[in-house]
């Protein structure tokens, strides 16, 4: 695992492309080293790894398979970075700030009480400055705390570091089956006793659920949803359906860019309220609400590596599958400056106030590592 992370530092000292990352619920860190850093779009009849904005007219980024060196390790877990600072777990927010967004929240249910919008999912970024920080430490720590999440680390250079551990799935596909969850509602995670949802609560999530397999149904006769259920995303507990559809591969790459941005990010009805972001929130939401994963990827199972010949690389080509995640929870860095994004879904019956420390509670999962 060192000399991972040695060629992954070296990789961004010579200002070079890659992206380093663990699934939820695994322990193999994948990886994807560039030759150079051109630019190329994402390709979703190729394979490879993609990081993709909030607002699709802005440039996304595909990690071709075939111009890559992608690696996959074993994490062996006390090898990973041991001490995990907790005492950083608040900073000092700027009051003019804070007084700002519980501005813009004010105003947005103001609208939303007159029924144009029926949801809109409203974010700010948290700056700042950064001493002796370790891009790799962090990472490694943030592996440790957030098993069930999506952790990465990604670079550009033209857009800086990006890192995160998000605890949504967007698309998981896999021999025609695809399945997504509808996860919403925030409550901080109190151990032996579960949250009582609120009204505001059920009703942002049931949107959610509703419109993904309205959006499913347009290319599936078998949309299926479990029961809605608690789920816990570090020291936050979210309202979570599962989502699962039959749905031929020729229609995969629709029904991505027909989710996103779903109404867990967005809003509802979704041009209006991202209209409205795009213009109220006065800041770029950059790669923030966008997506991140792997498409079409060859599944290499860690046992068959050996084994390379011709027919089993057949069975792998098959065995494509595509595992996006919703990028939450995350932060940039450039320059040793530091900025994360946090946001929430508003409704008629939110309470502005609740939904600034909705975000403040939000901070804490990359402030934890930090
Ligand atoms: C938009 C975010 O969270 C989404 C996912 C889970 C719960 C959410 C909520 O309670 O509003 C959001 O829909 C974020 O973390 O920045």
């Amino acid at each position: 695992m060192k000399d991972f992370f040695q060629k992954a530092s070296a990789q961004l000292q010579n200002q070079l492309p890659f992206v380093l990352y663990r699934q939820p619920k695994s322990d193999i860190l994948q990886s994807f080293f560039m030759a150079d850093s051109k630019v190329v779009s994402t390709e979703f009849t190729r394979s490879g790894f993609t990081f993709f904005p909030f607002d699709n007219r802005q440039q996304n980024y595909f990690f071709d398979l075939e111009k890559s060196t992608y690696n996959e390790i074993e994490i062996i877990e006390n090898e990973i970075f041991e001490s995990i600072n907790q005492s950083k777990t608040s900073i000092e927010e700027d009051e003019d700030q804070k007084r700002i967004y519980i501005q813009l929240l004010a105003e947005s249910i103001h609208l939303l009480k007159q029924g144009e919008y029926q949801k809109i999912v409203l974010s700010r970024p948290i700056q700042f400055q950064l001493k002796n920080h370790n891009v790799f430490e962090t990472f490694q720590k943030l592996l440790k705390l957030y098993t069930n999440a999506m952790v990465y680390v990604w670079y550009h250079p033209n857009e800086g570091i990006w890192l995160g551990a998000t605890p949504e799935t967007l698309v998981n596909y896999s021999q025609s089956q695809l399945k997504t969850m509808a996860l919403a509602g925030t409550r901080v995670f109190q151990e032996n006793s579960s949250p009582e949802w609120r009204e505001k609560e059920i009703e942002e999530q049931g949107l959610v659920s509703r419109y993904i397999q309205t959006k499913l149904g347009k290319y599936s006769k078998q949309v299926k949803a479990s029961a809605t259920y608690d789920k816990q995303a570090g020291n936050l507990v979210h309202l979570n359906t599962d989502i699962s559809a039959r749905i031929q591969q020729k229609d995969l790459q629709h029904v991505i860019l027909d989710l996103h941005p779903t109404p867990a990010v967005c809003g509802l009805p979704t041009e209006d309220a991202k209209s409205y972001i795009i213009e109220n929130e006065k800041y770029n939401r950059e790669f923030y609400a966008g997506f991140l994963g792997e498409i079409n990827l060859p599944k290499v199972k860690t046992r068959s590596r050996s084994n390379r010949n011709q027919e089993t690389l057949a069975i792998k080509q098959r065995r494509a599958e595509t595992n996006l995640y919703v990028n939450l929870r995350c932060m940039k860095i450039k320059e040793n400056k530091a900025q994360l994004f946090v946001g929430g879904g508003v409704t008629a019956s939110s309470n502005a106030t609740e939904e600034w420390k909705e975000t403040r509670d939000k901070s804490q999962t990359l402030l934890k590592v930090l």
